[in-house]
């Protein structure tokens, strides 16, 4: 079990020149999970150093042609099974632009050092059942895959590829799926049933667009660091991981490996991203993409969907200072597809105003961008922090005006403003959620450790992260050196047992966390598109 997943030699082997924007592949690239990827997955370990696996590579117009994998030589292949691995991604924070990004405006988003993890096990060859466990959520459910509607998924008219770029749901498809939610924890309360069908749902709608019925049998295994539903993007994180996962068993990425080429790892993560895109629109409605793509790319980006058929402008923030943040969760849940509707509504029924809002939002973005931006910008500095501090209290009362912000989150910004020690903003969808305060330099010690105490005793939740960590990483084979109970080759394999029985965020973080004592752990990997 040492194979890394596909390489540099995947099924598809990108070399691109710039990024990954066009769906134009020829019919001949091997993307037809149809027929072929049980034996795409049963030669994918035996053809780790094979260039016959299938290639693809750039011609000179920048779109892509593969020779299709020589199904020949794979049949004569032994089945040896995929071993389980790992995908992670991180959560993020949105510090401008929310809501109006949904309407075509700017956004800046980082990534965050809280992210969730998913462990992927293939079955042997006789179990042919797919299974969700998401025990975050206490949710627990498999599907026979013969039993998986398939051939609505496989009508030509309907058939997507993992290059595809999907921007709308297809009605009829996700109506081929309700008999397979209505199964789905019928005993829960509505609210919480609703939560496991729109996690059955969008792994579904994802597993039957890229796979086949003869996609083996699998266990994915979620668990996550990220409070839910408080605007932190823990919905695209997994959506994230699932895309990562099943994009990696169908061997149609290469890498993440350390020499892998900016451009080249740049294509992988955008294949990653579209289909995020697609699990985030069945959870949310009408997303905008900036959750699932700052939690591919990791980092900090400047986010722009002005034409939804057409992938957004991203430009990251490679120079993003490091913050000093302070980030509270009000514990207040709320949904963002029902925040988003809200904003929706508000626009229709006073168009020119809420159009001028959100103008005026875009504003705030692209002056905090530049301010960011500039060389000198010193985050010691008093006078260079306020700049920032008042363009989030101006992004704050716009969003007030939008009617997403809530009574708790307006407590915490009290709190904080009476001690005078930061501005603050709600941060992701409002109506609860968290809010960000950045924190003045050499705040007074005593005032902050008060706010602290007044936040605990209100039953506030503060959470520790840094801005700008890595995206979306691989763990392959899910084994690692966490300082555990490791074997003899000084590494410790992650199985389900062990996974499931890690306590609490501290737990996971010890045994699989790609942070160990501080920098990265030896073992995860990640598409490098710094260039
Ligand atoms: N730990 C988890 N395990 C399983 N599913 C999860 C988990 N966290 C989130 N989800 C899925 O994501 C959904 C929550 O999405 P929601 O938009 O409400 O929150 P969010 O993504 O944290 O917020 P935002 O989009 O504002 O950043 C849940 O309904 C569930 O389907
Ligand atoms: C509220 C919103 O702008 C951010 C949610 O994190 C929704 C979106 O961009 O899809």
């Amino acid at each position: 079990m040492t194979a890394p997943p596909a390489s540099t030699n995947g099924v598809a082997n990108g070399h691109h020149n710039g990024t990954f924007h066009s769906d134009s592949e020829p019919d001949s690239v091997s993307t037809d999970t149809g027929s072929d990827d049980a034996a795409s997955l049963d030669s994918a370990q035996s053809a780790e150093g094979s260039t016959t696996n299938g290639t693809a590579t750039t011609n000179g117009n920048g779109t892509h042609r593969a020779s299709r994998p020589r199904r020949k030589m794979k049949r004569k292949q032994s089945s040896p099974m995929m071993p389980a691995f790992m995908v992670s991604a991180p959560g993020k924070v949105i510090v401008f632009g929310e809501h109006a990004v949904v309407h075509g405006k700017a956004a800046i988003a980082a990534a965050i050092s809280l992210r969730s993890y998913l462990l992927v096990t293939t079955l042997s060859k006789s179990k042919r059942t797919v299974t969700l466990k998401f025990p975050d959520i206490d949710f627990d459910h498999s599907w026979n895959i013969d039993e998986l509607p398939w051939s609505v998924f496989q009508q030509p008219s309907k058939k997507k590829y993992y290059y595809s770029l999907v921007t709308e749901l297809d009605l009829e498809l996700v109506a081929a799926l309700q008999p397979f939610l209505a199964t789905v924890s019928p005993d829960q309360p509505a609210n919480i049933r609703k939560v496991h069908q729109n996690s059955a749902g969008s792994f579904l709608y994802m597993f039957l667009s890229l796979g086949s019925q003869s996609f083996p049998g699998c266990q994915y295994t979620l668990r996550s660091t990220i409070p839910l539903g408080a605007g932190l993007g823990s919905s695209a994180t997994i959506a994230v991981c699932m895309s990562a996962a099943l994009l990696l068993q169908l061997r149609t990425l290469s890498g993440p490996h350390p020499d892998q080429p900016a451009d080249e790892a740049r294509t992988q993560i955008e294949r990653i991203n579209r289909w995020a895109y697609v699990y985030e629109m069945f959870i949310h409605g009408n997303p905008s993409g900036v959750d699932n793509t700052v939690s591919t790319q990791g980092k900090a980006v400047m986010f722009q969907r002005t034409d939804y058929d057409k992938p957004p402008s991203v430009r990251p923030l490679w120079d993003f200072p490091e913050l000093p943040l302070l980030l509270v969760d009000t514990r207040v849940p709320k949904s963002t597809a029902h925040e988003v509707a809200k904003v929706a509504r508000l626009r229709n029924t006073h168009p020119k105003l809420v159009g001028s809002i959100l103008d005026s939002i875009d504003k705030v973005s692209e002056s905090s961008a530049a301010v960011l931006g500039e060389d000198d910008f010193d985050t010691t500095s008093e006078a260079d922090l306020a700049r920032v501090g008042e363009l989030m209290t101006i992004n704050h009362g716009l969003l007030v005006s939008l009617g997403v912000s809530h009574p708790r989150l307006e407590r915490v910004r009290e709190l904080v403003d009476h001690q005078g020690i930061g501005w603050t903003k709600l941060t992701g969808a409002g109506g609860g959620g968290c809010c960000i305060t950045l924190l003045k330099p050499d705040v007074d010690r005593a005032k902050l450790q008060k706010l602290e105490g007044q936040l605990d005793e209100e039953g506030f939740q503060k959470f520790e992260t840094t801005l700008g960590g890595d995206g979306v990483g691989v763990l392959w084979p899910a084994v690692l050196k966490n300082g555990m109970d490791e074997d003899d080759e000084g590494g410790m394999e992650i199985d389900l047992e062990k996974f499931l029985s890690a306590e609490g965020n501290e737990g996971v973080e010890r045994l699989v966390g790609v942070h160990g004592g501080g920098g990265e752990r030896e073992g995860w990997n990640f598409w490098r598109v710094e260039s």
